[in-house]
């Protein structure tokens, strides 16, 4: 049995893709400080943390040779290189907090979000769009995170992602914070309760 059939005692995966900057983060973020029932799952990752980024609670940052030891061993429940670094989704505590009855968001990629449909094939899918290409690219560059050649390269990984947004079983359009904030609610929770 998935983590996505009828069975009261497990918690739902619910996966959530969109271009880079679209405000996923942000969108998540203020929906789980929400709800103690709602999880995000930290994903490992060989990028270097930014400002602000503690290691366990963003991100488990690790080196390209660990990330390679997770996957040999099996660890990764999904994995991808995105923009010339891996990421990947940890399996134990996932299931951990599943088999707890906590609802987990995994805020990841396209491939992963893809091979999260072989694993998990009940799990819903939700993908953010943004306004409009103007709006990522600044959204992206206020953020002040990124050099120019990753935000090329974001930018270029966006056109490719927004492509597949009709392989999600919910698209949402992230304009208005506050609106997409609800939006994004009434979503999450036909997701919880099909
Ligand atoms: N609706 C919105 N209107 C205006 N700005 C927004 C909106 N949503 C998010 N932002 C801003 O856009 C920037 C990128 O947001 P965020 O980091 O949450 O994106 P992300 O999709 O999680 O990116 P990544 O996948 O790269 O981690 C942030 O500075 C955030 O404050
Ligand atoms: N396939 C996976 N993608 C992931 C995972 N964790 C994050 N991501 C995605 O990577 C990009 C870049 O993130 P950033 O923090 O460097 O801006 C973004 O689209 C994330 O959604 C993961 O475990 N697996």
């Amino acid at each position: 049995m998935t983590s996505n059939e009828a069975n009261p005692t497990t918690g739902q995966v619910i996966v959530i893709t969109g271009p880079s900057g679209v405000g996923k983060g942000t969108l998540l973020r203020q929906l789980c400080s929400q709800d103690e029932n709602l999880c995000l799952s930290v994903s490992a990752t060989t990028r270097a943390p930014r400002p602000g980024e503690i290691d366990g609670q963003h991100y488990y940052f690790v080196t390209l040779e660990k990330f390679r030891t997770m996957i040999a061993q099996g660890e990764l429940l999904e994995w991808a290189e995105f923009a010339q670094h891996y990421y990947g989704t940890p399996r134990a505590p996932l299931e951990m907090l599943i088999h707890q009855g906590k609802d987990v968001i995994l805020e990841i990629e396209l491939e992963g979000a893809r091979q999260v449909r072989t694993t998990y094939p009940d799990a819903r899918q939700i993908f953010i769009l943004p306004p409009s290409m103007a709006e990522l690219e600044r959204r992206i560059r206020d953020r002040g995170q990124d050099s120019e050649a990753a935000i090329a390269r974001r930018l270029a990984r966006a056109q490719t992602e927004i492509a597949a947004a009709a392989e999600f079983d919910y698209q949402l359009v992230n304009d208005d914070l506050h609106q997409s904030l609800q939006e994004l609610e009434s979503i999450i929770a036909q997701c919880r309760h099909p």
